[in-house]
């Protein structure tokens, strides 16, 4: 069987006596564009940081292509990383910035034209060139960044939370670039975010990282749809924790064991007529409409619940104080059982 392209093996990392990445084992094959999701400070960073060899592991093992590279030096080890802040060179124009790493290793002066040239075609920044970073807008100076790492014939990219300083509608239109460069040129891509859609638009699969720990590993669809843990139900997408009373209510054919909770997406639920044979009665409280959809808390006994509906099915008459009726789609409850402390 041919090995990973990146591998990771049970690597547990840690600054002195502090562990905060566990046990992680992943593998990301040939042209595979992987994310590793997880909320601010469950340890994305320095699993990155610990692939690229930036911080030492305490255990397990990282390798490349086949050949273990857990205690090798950052330049020995075939990664780029792009960063959040780009780390361009303020004074260097775009070109050079691109060209540093084939200058460093005394590459021709017409070669270094050519694949810089070659590499800026295919980011879109060809007429960025002459120009000094400043200059450039945020998404330009990213693709300088991605095509900096690229030049060089790097097989693996990592990036550690590229997006996270551009506004929403470059974030959109970088999203898609990044796989368009992928798609073109073939690179393998360990993505760290901490933006759920970001992961679930972009990845071929997803790493959900919780506490330094992998919590679950699948496509975008098969988190979402199945998501395994409360944790990952309630990172990905949004979702309500019923109480017993509601979840009784709401899926009337479920019996929730003694240890075990029952939730459910925000959009899993779903307006009704009061006639329907499942309708429960809520009270609306607000309504947050943001045009394509609209999020509405409601009152249902003693809880509060979100309800996530299509903008367009907001009438006129949908006000603070209404009473409404509610039901579930079908399996739309997740259940879980708390872990035994
Ligand atoms: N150099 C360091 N020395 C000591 N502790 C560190 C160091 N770098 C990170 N940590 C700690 O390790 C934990 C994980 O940090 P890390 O930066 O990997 O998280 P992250 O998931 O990338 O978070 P964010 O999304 O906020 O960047 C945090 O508790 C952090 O305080």
């Amino acid at each position: 069987m041919t090995p990973p392209l990146l591998g990771l093996e049970q690597v547990t990392i840690g600054y002195g006596e502090l562990t905060v990445v566990h046990d992680v084992t992943l593998a990301l094959r040939q042209g595979e564009f992987v994310s590793i999701l997880g909320p601010s400070g469950c340890g994305k960073s320095t699993l990155l940081r610990a692939i690229a060899g930036f911080v030492p592991v305490k255990g397990g093992q990282i390798s490349l292509n086949g050949e273990d590279v857990t205690r090798q030096p950052p330049e020995d080890r075939d990664v780029g990383i792009v960063f959040q802040n780009y780390a361009l060179f303020p004074t260097m124009s775009v070109f050079e910035n691109i060209a540093f790493g084939l200058r460093v290793a005394g590459t021709g002066s017409r070669d270094i034209r050519a694949k810089v040239a070659a590499i800026a075609e295919v980011a879109g920044i060809l007429d960025q060139l002459p120009k000094r970073p400043a200059e450039l807008s945020g998404g330009q100076q990213q693709r300088v960044a991605i095509a900096r790492s690229l030049i060089m014939g790097t097989k693996v990219l990592l990036f550690d939370e590229p997006l996270s300083n551009l506004d929403a509608k470059v974030r959109q239109t970088m999203r898609r670039e990044i796989r368009r460069l992928q798609a073109e040129l073939g690179f393998t891509a360990l993505f760290v975010t901490h933006d759920q859609d970001e992961a679930l638009s972009m990845s071929d699969r997803i790493v959900v990282l919780n506490g330094g720990r992998v919590e679950q590993a699948g496509t975008a669809r098969e988190i979402y749809r199945s998501p395994q843990t409360a944790f990952v139900c309630h990172f990905i997408g949004a979702a309500n924790a019923l109480l017993p009373a509601s979840a009784a209510r709401l899926f009337p054919k479920l019996h929730l064991q003694t240890g075990e909770s029952a939730h459910v997406r925000c959009e899993d639920l779903k307006l009704v007529d009061p006639a329907h044979p499942d309708a429960v009665e809520a009270r609306l409280e607000t309504l947050d409409f943001t045009g394509r959809e609209a999020t509405l808390t409601c009152r249902l006994g003693e809880e509060r619940l979100d309800v996530i509906i299509a903008g367009h099915l907001v009438d006129d008459d949908l006000e603070p104080g209404k009473a409404l009726y509610l039901a579930a789609r079908e399996n739309a409850a997740h259940i879980y059982r708390k872990p035994v402390s």
